[in-house]
């Protein structure tokens, strides 16, 4: 199985690419209504896919679907060309601690410190001593750039800021391979989101990790997203670079990417890297 193929980054993805996350033809339905219908979606190894769609369009399904937290009517989904499904006991918990989540809150446990939250999929998943799961809990906060006091804190001593990556760190405690992000930046300051889209991006170069971010932010998807992939009418609607979506007819995603709010975002933010023009 391919759980342990190298984690080369890659980030404008030539074809011969590794695709770390597939979905085909994926259809996901709450009794008559369909919310998904027939989805395809590929995501890069490396790379910084963001994800956008209006409201209730069903980008918490579909990776809640992927997440397994929900089930789907049909279609298929491989992780690292393993499809869970068809994956026997040991693949299965391969496959789970190959993927890192960051809910939109940060859904940490409020009666656990920062480093009992981190520590609680080491437990989870793997057998290790104290001593050792306090020193990888430190080695994550750090990570995310927290202090090391941080550690011993309980979730309602930390700022909005700082339990995101605290989420962080925990999504991160077991060294995945992919991480879902769910809306990273609501909620922060303009300078507190800019700093954690920075976080993202540095952990995708000196980790190799591959980011599925759910985003409204456009300063987010603009500045470290590589590719961006528009849910809409039950599917993936266009993906690609900025340049795509602009060229795209779609309503929404004309007004979304060519409205005001859009262009004034490319006009600050022409010099960044991101999938912005000019990538
Ligand atoms: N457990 C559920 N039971 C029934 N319907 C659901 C359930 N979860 C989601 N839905 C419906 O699926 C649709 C998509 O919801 P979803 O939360 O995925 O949208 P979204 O794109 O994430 O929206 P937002 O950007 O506002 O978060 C909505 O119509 C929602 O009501």
């Amino acid at each position: 199985m391919a759980l342990q193929e190298d984690q080369t980054q890659s980030r404008a993805h030539p074809e011969d690419d590794k695709v770390i996350l597939s979905v085909r033809d994926l259809t996901v339905a709450f009794g008559e209504k369909k919310v998904l219908d027939s989805l395809d979606l590929d995501i890069y190894r490396g790379e910084i896919l963001g994800f956008v769609g209006a409201s209730g369009t069903g980008k918490s399904v579909l990776m809640r679907t992927v997440l397994r937290l929900l089930p789907h009517s049909s279609g298929s989904i491989r992780i690292l060309g393993v499809d869970y499904e068809h994956a026997d006991e040991q693949q299965r918990m391969q496959l789970d601690m190959q993927l890192g989540v960051l809910f939109q809150h940060g859904a940490l446990f409020s009666a656990l410190t920062v480093k009992e939250n981190i520590q609680l999929p080491m437990r989870e998943y793997l057998d290790l001593p104290q001593s050792l799961m306090d020193e990888l809990a430190y080695l994550k906060i750090e990570m995310v750039g927290l202090a090391p006091d941080a550690a011993d804190k309980y979730p309602s001593e930390l700022s909005g800021g700082m339990i995101k990556r605290a989420a962080l760190a925990r999504a991160l405690a077991l060294d995945p391979a992919l991480v879902f992000l769910d809306e990273p930046t609501s909620g922060l300051d303009p300078i507190g989101a800019a700093e954690f889209d920075q976080l993202i991006a540095k952990l995708r170069d000196t980790l190799g990790l591959t980011v599925y971010m759910v985003t409204h932010d456009l300063d987010s998807l603009f500045s470290v997203c590589d590719r961006i992939a528009v849910l809409g009418q039950k599917r993936v609607l266009v993906e690609g670079t900025l340049d795509d979506m602009l060229a795209c007819d779609d309503p929404w995603v004309k007004s979304y990417f060519r409205g005001k709010r859009a262009r004034s975002v490319v006009t600050e933010d022409d010099h960044h890297n991101g999938a912005g023009p000019g990538k």
